[in-house]
């Protein structure tokens, strides 16, 4: 990575109800384009982003351009500079688009960025009028990573924004994601290796709730057996255009070993 890492975790740990969901996460997110975090279903990837955003009770050290935040409240955290696009998108259906970028427009954050925002999505200016529940899924991440943008942030955290979207769509938010990373770094959560692979520089696995790998996600991609490993992904199915999805539950090296998926 070159530079100094906008945001730095360090032994994060996360105890829920006397369970130890995360312990030992360490990431670092690249001072610009896309970072991803990867891990299987239940790894702790959603986890780490709540304790990131203070979310959650948690220990460690998380530094946003050198400052210990871990000790902020949210609030104070979302003032330092971090936008969040949450996994179920958070757009309220009934508002129209010009509504739901106005709820989230920050008093005392300066101008908000609306030619930031429509020079990227020049759909949102043109959809202003239109009830939000009406957009396709694409354009609700539109409006979902617009809102990130309107405050003048400095880091997007964007939590499966793919996720339950059809491959089409998916192809959508791959540019949504792109557009916004020209603007402001992004930490994105993600289990479509085939969008990780276009869009992250670097990238994090978690695995039971710890890191069990960084480094440039080019490199991990590459690697058919760390891939298997490390995200549970057969080798035909791991990063190819043609199955862009990574395969949802167990690890399918079990199923290969029955004959259902290519190994
Ligand atoms: N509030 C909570 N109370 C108890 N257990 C929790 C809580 N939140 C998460 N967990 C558990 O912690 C583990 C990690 O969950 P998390 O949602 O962070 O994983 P994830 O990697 O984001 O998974 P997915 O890809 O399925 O969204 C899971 O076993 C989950 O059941």
């Amino acid at each position: 990575m070159s530079g100094e890492p906008l945001l730095a975790v360090r032994d994060l740990a996360v105890v829920i109800g006397g369970r130890h969901i995360l312990h030992g996460v360490d990431l670092d997110v690249a001072p610009s384009g896309v970072t991803a975090l990867l891990g299987r279903n239940g790894a702790g990837k959603t986890t780490t982003v709540r304790a990131v955003l203070g979310l959650v009770p948690r220990t460690g050290s998380v530094r946003l351009a050198g400052e210990e935040t871990v000790r902020l409240p949210t609030h104070l955290l979302v003032r330092r500079g971090i936008g969040y696009a949450p996994e179920d998108r958070g757009v309220f259906a009934g508002l129209t688009v010009a509504e739901n970028l106005r709820l989230a427009e920050r008093p005392g954050a300066g101008e908000p960025a609306y030619d930031l925002v429509h020079e990227l999505f020049p759909e949102l200016k043109a959809r202003a009028r239109q009830p939000a529940g009406t957009l396709s899924g694409g354009q609700q991440q539109m409006v979902a990573i617009g809102r990130t943008l309107l405050n003048g942030n400095r880091l997007i955290i964007a939590d499966e924004p793919t996720k339950g979207l059809a491959p089409r769509v998916v192809t959508e938010v791959a540019r949504v994601l792109e557009r916004a990373a020209r603007a402001v770094p992004v930490l994105l959560v993600e289990q479509n290796l085939a969008l990780v692979r276009r869009l992250a520089g670097h990238c994090a696995v978690l695995a039971d709730g710890r890191t069990v790998h960084r480094g440039p996600a080019a490199d991990l991609l590459a690697d058919p057996d760390a891939t298997r490993r490390l995200l549970g992904v057969g080798r035909r199915t791991a990063v190819t255009e043609e199955h862009p999805m990574a395969p949802p539950g167990p690890d399918p090296s079990s199923a290969a070993q029955a004959g259902k998926a290519g190994a």
